[in-house]
This record gives C-alpha cells, structure tokens and sequence, in this order.
C-alpha cells in the first residue's frame, strides 16, 4: 500500500514512478471492488431472482457517495471525488446489468447531461421525443430508467412531468439537479465575426436574453426544439459555409464537435434545472430523503387548509406545493406535495394516513435520496 508519510521525492522522474506504483494499487483494489459487485449481483439473482431481480440501488448509491463526501481530505474536492467514486460505482453497476436510461431528447440536452451525471457515463442512453415517451418506455420496460427535467429556477415547473404522474405507476427513485450553463457556439470553420442568426429553445433565448442585446443586438434569434437541435443545426450549416451560432450546453458542444465564443452567458448565475429518475421500484430509505405525493383535495371550504396543517402538526417539513388542473372537473385541481423524509418514517406515515381521510385521493409518487451531486 502506498503510504502517504513517504518523504515526497523531489524530480520529476521520480514524481512520476510514485505515481504509476499509486496508480497499480488503485488499479488493483478498483477491480476488486468490481468483482465484490459481481458478487452482489450473484447474491442479488439468488435472493430476488431472475424475473424480479433490481440491481441499481439508488438509496445505496447516496449512501456511498455520502460517505466518499464526509471522509475527503483533499486535495481533490468533494464534489470531485464524489464524481470519481460515481463513474466507478456506473461501472461496477454495468458489469452486473447494463442500465437503458430514457431521457428527454435529443442528444446533448441538459436531460442527458444529467442523466450522464446521476447514473454515470457506463449507461445506454435512449433519447426520447417527449417526456410521456419517456414515462411509456420504462413502463414498457424497454428502459429501466427514465430521466425527466420537473423544475427550473428561473422558468418554473415543467408541467407536462407533474401531468405524466397522474396516469402512471411509475415511480420516483432518485432526484438530480443540474446548474445550467450556456455556451455561444459555432462550428470550427465558421468565424463569430459573421454570424447573423443564433438558434436556441426559446427558454434559453429567454435565459440569456440580457446578454444577447449587449454583445450580440443585430443577430436574429430563431428558437427551435431544443438547444442540442439548434447545436445540430450550427454544426450542419458550417458544413455548408453558414455562419450561425447556437445557444447550448457543454454536451452539445462535444457531442456536434462545436466551439465555444462565449461560456456561461446566462443571465442568472443560480440557474438551475432539477430532474426526476422515474422508475418500476419503491426505494427503502437511504438516511437523507425526500418523498413527493399527488393529492386530490375535496372540493369544499378548507379543504386544501386541512391537508396543509397535518404536515405542519406532525412536524414534517414540507418543500414544494404546486397545483395543477385534475381534468376530472372543470375547476378541480391537484396538488403535487414534496417533504423532507421516507414515507416509512414514523412521522412522515402518520401524515400520510391523516391525508388518506381528509383528500379524495393520496398517491405516493416515491421516497427517494436527496440529490447527492
Ligand atoms: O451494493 C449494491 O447493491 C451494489 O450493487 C454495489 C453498487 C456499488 O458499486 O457500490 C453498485 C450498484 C448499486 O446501484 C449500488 C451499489
């Protein structure tokens, strides 16, 4: 084992010998860990069997992470070397079973890149055209995950995610929050001199508009689908000699081989895109979590009041209420509850059984960690 007292040589030739000695340790005890894994999944058929069988343990995961977190000394940071320890538990979690994640797509939207950020880059990710698509291909189980965008900091809620659990059995498993930067690309054999038109989703053109009448008010801004499809577009019309730019993100860039004029050019520095991972299983508690519920409250006087006071007389924190039509009738409504804890924990489930009187209907949408990452 290398040991970390050793004087620290001095050259370079003999920088470089400690680290390849330090590099085979790691080597070594990363393959071992990865046989443990392929002993946990072994463990795993014969207790759950084949058909039945989960290999991906989300409140695990957190708790690895966690730990990794709370023990670092630097001088890696601990997002860093959380990051690290993530891409070696994707790894480990691929040699027992590769893992389809479905996202919203296309390529190279924010979707993906936290999709690649909560599960790993050792994941087959699957684009989808819309955010029920990807709720229908993990119910149909040709995903065994789904990743979906549910809030912005600065655009709000994505409604469309909160109406897709209504209908489905789908269930949350985990949380993942992506600060959003955006980029001013253009292909390589453009210059940025000659740029008149620059494509984005309009969200984004709306996120960078401060920026885009200071350094760029003649340039006609075109929204799209999506920042990745006006990235495809930059990149298909540089092909073609066409000087326009896009608005989108790091994996866009890299993904249509893109340059960066500008980095960061968004308005609101704290913007910030939180997504769901929906999937066929309930998650057993991991010692930090949230749990989301869909209610739908009597359509009488105090109604919405009296499911609020239970949270607050149980002492259970609540951290997000957002309402959205029931389109059972015409001016009914549903309410989507998040709050701190496992809806196991003693407290959290009395509250749920108090709502279960007073709400026509409760569904537990799932308890899940807290995002780590
Ligand atoms: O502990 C487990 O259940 C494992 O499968 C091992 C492991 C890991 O690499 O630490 C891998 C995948 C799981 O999602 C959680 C953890």
């Amino acid at each position: 084992m290398s040991n970390s007292k050793q004087a620290v040589p001095s050259t370079l030739p003999l920088l470089r010998d400690r680290i390849d000695s330090i590099d085979s340790q790691i080597q070594l005890l990363i393959n071992e860990r990865a046989t443990c894994a392929q002993k946990v999944a072994e463990v795993k058929l014969a207790d759950q069997g084949d058909d039945a069988v989960v290999f991906y343990r989300p409140e695990r995961e957190a708790q690895v992470l966690r730990k990794v977190m709370e023990r670092n000394e630097g001088p890696l940071g601990n997002e860093e070397m959380a990051k690290i320890f993530r891409q070696v538990m994707s790894s480990c979690l691929a040699l027992e079973k590769p893992m389809r994640i479905a996202f919203l797509g296309p390529e190279g939207t924010f979707t993906q890149q936290a999709a690649l950020k909560h599960f790993g880059k050792s994941i087959v990710s699957a684009p989808m055209a819309a955010i029920d698509e990807v709720f229908r291909e993990v119910e149909s189980g040709a995903a065994n995950y789904g990743v979906v965008p549910v809030e912005n900091s600065t655009e709000g809620v994505v409604n469309h995610t909160l109406d897709s659990f209504r209908d489905s059995r789908l269930k949350i498993c985990g949380e993942v929050e992506e600060r959003i930067h955006h980029h001013l690309l253009v292909s390589p054999n453009i210059s940025a001199e000659d740029v008149t038109h620059i494509y984005s989703h309009q969200q984004s053109l709306a996120q960078c508009r401060a920026w885009l009448d200071r350094y760029w008010p003649h340039a006609e801004r075109i929204a799209v689908s999506s920042n990745a499809e006006a990235a495809r577009l930059a990149a298909e019309a540089g092909r073609s000699g066409r000087a326009i730019a896009a608005i989108a993100g790091e994996i866009a860039c890299e993904l249509y081989g893109l340059l960066k004029v500008s980095s960061n050019i968004e308005d609101r520095p704290d913007n910030t895109t939180r997504f769901l991972i929906v999937g066929n299983q309930e998650v057993p508690p991991s010692g930090k979590d949230k749990t989301s519920l869909l209610i739908s409250a009597k359509n009488e006087p105090g109604a919405l009041y009296r499911l609020l006071e239970a949270f607050e007389r149980h002492g259970v924190d609540m951290t997000r209420l957002e309402t959205r039509p029931s389109l059972m009738s015409r001016w009914g409504y549903i309410f989507y509850i998040d709050f701190v804890g496992h809806y196991l924990d003693e407290g959290c489930c009395a509250v749920i059984d108090e709502l279960r009187e007073r709400a026509s209907e409760v569904k537990v949408l799932g308890s899940y960690p807290v995002a780590v990452l």
